[in-house]
């Protein structure tokens, strides 16, 4: 049994040689070669799968180590009887982080408080829902967009797009791409709603390139449109425009759910879901595969909670991780070829804040700390 797994996914080697011989291959483009005789396909985002990359090879299972699917086209895998599992939730915790580093960098930079913030969140889902616990361990007040989650009667409440665009301080977006159908959210934002959208706001895109128009994006900044603006995914990838990243306050390569926690969840759920697929079902614990990280505890000494003090949350946050670190070398290579797809294939060691074991004297910060996602202990 041959089993091709793109090149960037971590544990695979470990993981799929249970299952059969294993072939890591560059992920974009797939060399076609390696392609013939090959029983199963593990992708991330960067692969297009579909009947010009299949037909006529012996693929039986297509696995992405992702959350988003929009690369994969699903109908004509069922189609053509091939077995598909993304990975659905796997980098949601990374994705979250991110966006609170870039937030809390955002508010020391401008002189302002996340509590006095109103966090409008569009994509509910395993990033989106994740994200809004967090703020309410925080007492930040966020309001939520979902129209299926709200069609299928999920509790909410859920407001309209326009509602957020007109009352929210901080607009975060975390939908699937969808091209078409009735929740279409390609251009999502575009020249209208930005028109419409108050100066002084800040604007987060850490989902996929095209929800975001980054051209009337770019024309909107260009003419003197007051909006802080947080961009990990571009339109298009890897060739994203240089005028607007140097436009963009905090600009990544598309590395928001790059923890290792987040990689190697991806690889294990789609290594399950193959295993399941042949009948020979495995499952792998995360703590099995996870290095010790760098640094793994600190104490606290304090209640964080009498006077919530975003400075000191803000230091703990980024003992683990800091967004800077993927903004400047992006700004440093973006327009060499090849270099957006290395930052990423390079990318350094990058943790969750579960990682850092935080030793409090104080039974309400150990608390809040855990609610936020550190491991907190009561000394
Ligand atoms: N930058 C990264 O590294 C990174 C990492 C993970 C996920 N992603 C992207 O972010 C997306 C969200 O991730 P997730 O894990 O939360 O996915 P998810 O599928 O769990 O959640 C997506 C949510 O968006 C909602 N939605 C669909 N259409 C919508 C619309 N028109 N308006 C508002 N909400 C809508 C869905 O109902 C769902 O609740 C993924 O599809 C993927 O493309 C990017
Ligand atoms: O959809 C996702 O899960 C993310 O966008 C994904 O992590 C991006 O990373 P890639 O698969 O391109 O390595």
């Amino acid at each position: 049994m041959k089993i091709l797994v793109d090149e960037n996914m971590p544990y695979a080697q470990t993981l799929f040689s249970r299952l059969g011989d294993v072939q890591a291959v560059p992920g974009r483009p797939i060399p076609r070669e390696a392609l013939l005789g090959a029983d199963a396909l593990m992708v991330r985002s960067v692969t297009k799968v579909n009947a010009d990359l299949l037909t006529g090879t012996g693929v039986k299972f297509v696995g992405t180590a992702t959350a988003g699917t929009d690369h994969v086209d699903e109908a004509w895998l069922a189609a053509q009887d091939i077995g598909f599992s993304a990975a659905p939730g796997c980098n949601a915790i990374a994705v979250v982080e991110y966006v609170f580093s870039a937030l809390m960098i955002l508010a020391q930079r401008d002189g302002w408080q996340l509590r006095d913030k109103t966090v409008g969140i569009v994509g509910v889902g395993n990033v989106g829902s994740r994200l809004q616990a967090r703020f309410e361990a925080l007492g930040v007040k966020t309001l939520l967009c979902d129209p299926p989650r709200a069609a299928r009667g999920d509790a909410g409440p859920f407001w309209p797009l326009e509602k957020l665009v007109a009352e929210a301080d901080i607009l975060t977006f975390h939908t699937p791409l969808y091209k078409d159908g009735p929740y279409r959210t390609q251009h999502l934002v575009d020249a209208e709603l930005l028109a419409a959208l108050p100066d002084n706001r800040v604007l987060i895109n850490a989902c996929r390139g095209e929800v975001v128009d980054n051209a009337a994006l770019l024309a909107a900044l260009n003419g003197g449109k007051v909006l802080s603006t947080v961009l990990d995914v571009w339109e298009p990838e890897p060739d994203l425009s240089l005028p607007l990243l140097r436009a963009v306050d905090i600009g990544t390569a598309h590395i928001a759910g790059y923890s290792l926690e987040g990689k190697a969840r991806g690889t294990t759920q789609v290594f399950e879901a193959y295993s399941r697929f042949l009948g020979q079902p495995h499952a792998v614990p995360l703590e099995t595969l996870l290095p010790v990280p760098d640094v793994s505890e600190v104490t606290l000494n304090g209640s964080l909670v009498a006077h919530l003090d975003e400075g000191t949350l803000l230091r703990l946050m980024h003992l683990v991780y800091d967004v800077r670190r993927d903004d400047a070398p992006l700004r440093r290579v973006a327009g060499i070829p090849g270099e957006f797809d290395k930052l990423r294939k390079f990318y350094q060691e990058r943790r969750e804040w579960s990682s850092l074991c935080i030793q409090c004297d104080d039974e309400a910060t150990a608390a809040l700390l855990t609610r936020l996602g550190f491991t907190a202990r009561l000394r």
